[in-house]
């Protein structure tokens, strides 16, 4: 998919696009900020590049077929992260139908908004906002209480960041914090120093600000930005990949994943009325 949409992308004209990829239905704009691909599935930003730089995002080059989950991009977990005795891992949003509305189109950057085509869960209401510029990359996932109960969330912004080799690269930002492992039951442990990877990691940090992700073969850093958060997530899959037919050993390098989330560490009670933000930030410095 991700050749697909590179290739489809390098033959458009600047402007707003419409297009199909192996069952899915995508949402393209291209113009002098840079690049946005967001899929009708799940509301899910597939790809963003600012003007000059290299993608961000990092998306399977071996999706499943419609309506399967999108593996890479970013999908929104919601109403709950993880698994869950009430339906699939992650919740119902990533393959759920969601209308896309372009509700700005500037020189410098776009917005849209996103709403469930049809209901997705009793008594939630989300809108997603999506902003892009040269800058940086915005999703704002706000949920609304619609209902007469108390209810309660988990979620994520759970995004796929494209990185030269996932073992090279260096995440700042998480030092000090605790976290639950889980590839260890759940055990608790604490961050010391810098977090590198070598092999699967699969953790929720007890963290509430930003991260940076240093990628120094590509001399980059990327940035993490979060808000209404209070875990982070950091994944990658590791020789698990091998079980994985959207990853796979030949694409596991290729990405990390650091989520904005709120988990079993932070969930979130909405009384009837009221309405909770979760949002993400992404952006590149050049140098690592
Ligand atoms: O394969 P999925 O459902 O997209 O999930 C991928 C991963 O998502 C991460 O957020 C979880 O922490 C992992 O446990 C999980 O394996």
């Amino acid at each position: 998919m991700r050749q697909a949409v590179l290739a489809m992308l390098e033959a458009l004209p600047d402007g707003i696009h419409e297009r199909e990829q192996q069952g899915f239905k995508l949402l393209l704009l291209k113009a002098a900020w840079g690049e946005l691909v967001v899929a009708e599935q799940g509301a899910q930003v597939l790809h963003f590049r600012p003007a000059g730089q290299c993608p961000l995002l990092w998306l399977s080059d071996n999706l499943k077929p419609a309506p399967a989950a999108i593996r890479g991009g970013i999908p929104l977990c919601w109403p709950w992260f993880g698994d869950a005795p009430s339906g699939p891992a992650h919740g119902v949003a990533r393959t759920g139908r969601w209308q896309l509305t372009v509700t700005g189109e500037r020189a410098d950057g776009c917005s849209l908004r996103a709403v469930p085509a049809v209901d997705l869960w009793p008594g939630l209401d989300p809108v997603v906002w999506i902003t892009a510029d040269r800058g940086a990359l915005e999703i704002s996932l706000e949920t609304r209480n619609s209902g007469g109960e108390s209810l309660e969330i988990s979620q994520a912004l759970h995004t796929y960041l494209v990185v030269s080799d996932v073992n090279l690269v260096r995440v700042q930002g998480l030092e000090g914090c605790e976290y639950l492992d889980k590839l260890r039951a759940g055990a608790r442990a604490s961050q010391a120093g810098e977090l590198r990877l070598s092999g699967a990691l699969d953790r929720i940090y007890d963290h509430n600000t930003a991260v940076e992700a240093i990628d120094p073969d590509w001399g980059r850093r990327l940035q993490i930005g979060k808000a209404g958060s209070g875990s982070t997530v950091v994944w990658n899959p590791g020789a698990g990949a091998a079980d994985l037919v959207d990853v796979g050993m030949e694409q596991q390098k290729d990405f990390l994943c650091i989520e904005a989330a709120n988990t079993v560490l932070d969930p979130v009670r909405l009384a009837p009325g009221e309405c909770h933000r979760l949002a993400t930030r992404i952006s590149l410095e050049e140098g690592a």
